[in-house]
């Protein structure tokens, strides 16, 4: 049976191939990386191993079927075996990954849902996983079908099988990231383990051979958005799985994998540039309809764990009627509470008698003004309406009963979502980032720029910081002369002023440029670390002048419009001055005219006088003369 499976994965095999892999490496170089690698549980001898044929060909490596031979004495054994061998990598990245897999290695031991470790080794310079050797996989079970799609009492089954495999490997602070049908192995009886566990948490910092692989952590079409670039717009964290977890559902039910037919740059577009999601089947039983919405959300703080991702997929099994209601494939939209938070966001931090909290402000929002809750502590859970607790606020003399949903644990000063500044200043990452989670003991995670992963600590690293949101204007620091990110200049070549347009959990800023007009296919949308920004508001602008100049932030089109209003209204101006002016002319003509008619009136009338008779009697006689005239 085993041969068969292998016959049918065998897309590229290359069976003479495989005795040159294994013995055309230099024994000297292997010495040197066993020597000095701390290897000892999981290091397999190179020389026990025969690699037999490749069964196939992954992103990260090829899997071979392989023999290991062991012997003491006594006993000689031959074990028929899977091998992943990675591609090459430089002699220091060997070592660190042994390193990494050893830590790998010993916290899978006896973790029953995923695929059974036999141990690590090299071979030509090449990384070598040697794993037990599984039938087949969901992905090769779904290639049989005839409809390529499993039954959704399969789906449950598999499910709950995976989900318990990876909460496992959560609880050992290990992320899968690479969760995808193919990877789903088949034991004996039919149950689905993981296979191909944390391969790219092993190559995690370590860059890979190929540039076309850089951005790539996993398998792109089950890469959830923060997975692209997570030291950018990351960080990765469990809920990275939950993504991986829901596109793998999606296909078990469809037959269809998520993006199918698309470039690695489509999809990049798709998920991370446009926000789009995998289509989810309508119909599912609501708890799994839900659960797979949540899977999909964006930001990953939004998303379900494991655990109740395995809840929802109990819940599903145990329900009579779970594939009555499942008929046919559209598109539906996640729930989000009123403050704009999901249950499984709310979810993450369950309230206790004794915590202190304040009102949650909405989520997409900065002020903390209006607050219900500005301090208060909880005195009591309300046992009448489930999911309200009592809260005693200074000055107000009863508690107040308020939803669970609305509050938010303060723990020495600071809240999950806070933006947050380390006090000390760590050259690899950004200095300012948002607070994840904070332990009731003070142990903190923070997402930074420049991390892959969360930045573990104490709350007494920390220190408040500036908080950013969607809507803001803002522009880097005067001092800052090399940003960690490319930022625009306007045409004077200043730095441009931005909106901010998205925030990443990790806090990069994605900020757009509405003052700048953009041509084909320029980018409008730039990355910014928030440390190294400054808010631009109209009350911040000193002068008139910079009034002015944030105005032209607002949109491209405020200068030219400015202009043509300006050229309007000095053509106006222009035509009702010279209109003035024209009258005042006509006007200064005509008098002018009267003026020489009355002079020559009172030249008339003083010829008699002298010239050199003073104004006042020239005047009176003018008067006179006037009135003469007009008599
Ligand atoms: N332990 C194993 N036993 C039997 N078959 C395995 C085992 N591990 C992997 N396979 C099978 O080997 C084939 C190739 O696996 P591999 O994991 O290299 O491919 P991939 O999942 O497409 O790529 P990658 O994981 O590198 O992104 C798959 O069909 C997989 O089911």
């Amino acid at each position: 049976m085993a041969e068969k499976v292998i016959a049918a994965n065998l897309p590229t095999a290359e069976p003479a191939a495989f005795e040159y892999e294994l013995f055309e490496g230099d024994p000297d170089h292997l010495r040197t990386v066993v020597a000095t690698t701390n290897h000892s549980t999981p290091w397999i001898d190179p020389t026990t191993m025969k690699l037999r044929h490749r069964i196939g060909r992954g992103l990260f490596g090829d899997v071979w079927l392989a023999t290991h031979h062991q012997s003491n004495g006594d006993y000689e054994e031959h074990h028929e075996v899977a091998v992943k061998m990675l591609h090459t990598a430089k002699e220091d990245h060997v070592r660190a990954m042994l390193d990494k897999f050893e830590d790998l290695f010993t916290k899978c031991q006896g973790i029953e849902g995923v695929c059974w470790l036999h141990g690590v080794s090299v071979l030509n310079g090449k990384i070598c996983i040697i794993m037990k050797f599984y039938e087949g996989s969901v992905g090769d079970k779904m290639a049989h079908l005839k409809a390529g799609k499993l039954s959704l009492p399969e789906v449950l089954r598999y499910g709950v099988d995976l989900a318990q495999g990876v909460m496992e490997l959560h609880s050992k602070g290990i992320l899968v990231l690479n969760l995808k049908p193919c990877n789903f192995l088949l034991d004996e009886k039919d149950r689905a383990v993981l296979g191909d566990i944390g391969i790219p948490s092993l190559l995690l910092g370590i860059p890979l051979p190929s540039s076309d692989l850089t951005r790539r952590l996993g398998t792109p079409n089950y890469m959830a958005p923060e997975q692209w670039e997570p030291d950018e717009t990351g960080p990765i964290s469990f809920e990275t799985d939950s993504w991986g977890f829901g596109c793998s559902i999606v296909e078990m039910l469809t037959g269809l994998q998520p993006w199918f037919g698309m470039s690695v740059d489509e999809i990049y577009n798709s998920v991370v540039r446009r926000q789009e999601k995998p289509t989810i089947p309508i119909g599912l039983p609501p708890p799994v309809e839900n659960i797979l919405l949540g899977c999909f959300e964006y930001d990953f703080r939004s998303r379900p764990l494991m655990t109740d991702i395995l809840q929802a997929f109990k819940s599903a099994q145990n329900a009579d009627d779970s594939e009555a209601g499942w008929r046919e494939i559209g598109s539906r939209v996640g729930k989000t509470g009123s403050l704009g938070y999901t249950k499984w966001f709310l979810s993450k931090d369950q309230l206790q008698v004794g915590d202190a909290v304040r009102s949650r402000k909405p989520s997409k929002s900065c002020k903390l003004e209006n607050m219900d809750v500005p301090e208060g502590v909880i005195v009591g859970l309300d046992t009448d309406r489930d999911g309200f607790v009592l809260v005693r606020v200074h000055g107000i003399h009863d508690p107040l009963r308020i939803h669970v949903s609305k509050l938010e644990r303060v723990t020495h000063g600071l809240a999950a979502g806070d933006w947050v500044r380390l006090k000390e200043e760590d050259k690899k990452h950004s200095s300012v980032g948002i607070l994840h989670s904070i332990d009731r003991d003070g142990s903190i995670t923070v997402g930074f720029i420049g991390m892959e992963t969360l930045w573990k600590g104490s709350s007494s690293d920390l220190q408040m910081a500036e908080s950013y949101c969607v809507g803001q204007f803002v522009r880097l620091k005067a001092n800052v002369l090399t940003p960690r990110f490319k930022w625009p200049r306007k045409r004077e070549g200043t730095w441009a002023t931005g909106r901010i347009s998205w925030i990443s959990p990790n806090g990069c800023l994605i900020v757009k440029f509405p003052g700048l007009l953009t041509f084909g296919d320029e980018s409008s949308s730039f990355m910014a670390d928030p440390a190294e920004l400054e808010m631009v508001t109209f009350d911040t602008c000193p002068g008139i002048v910079k009034k002015y100049q944030h105005l032209e932030d607002f949109h491209w089109s405020v200068r030219p419009l400015v202009i043509a209003v300006g050229l309007f209204t000095a053509m106006k101006l222009g035509a009702f001055v010279g209109k003035k002016i024209g009258r005042s002319t006509a006007k200064k003509q005509h008098e002018k005219e009267n003026h020489s008619e009355r002079q020559q009136q009172v030249d008339v009338g003083a010829a008699s006088n002298p010239a050199w008779l003073p104004p006042p009697v020239a005047n009176m006689l003018f008067r006179e003369g006037v009135s003469a005239g007009a008599q």
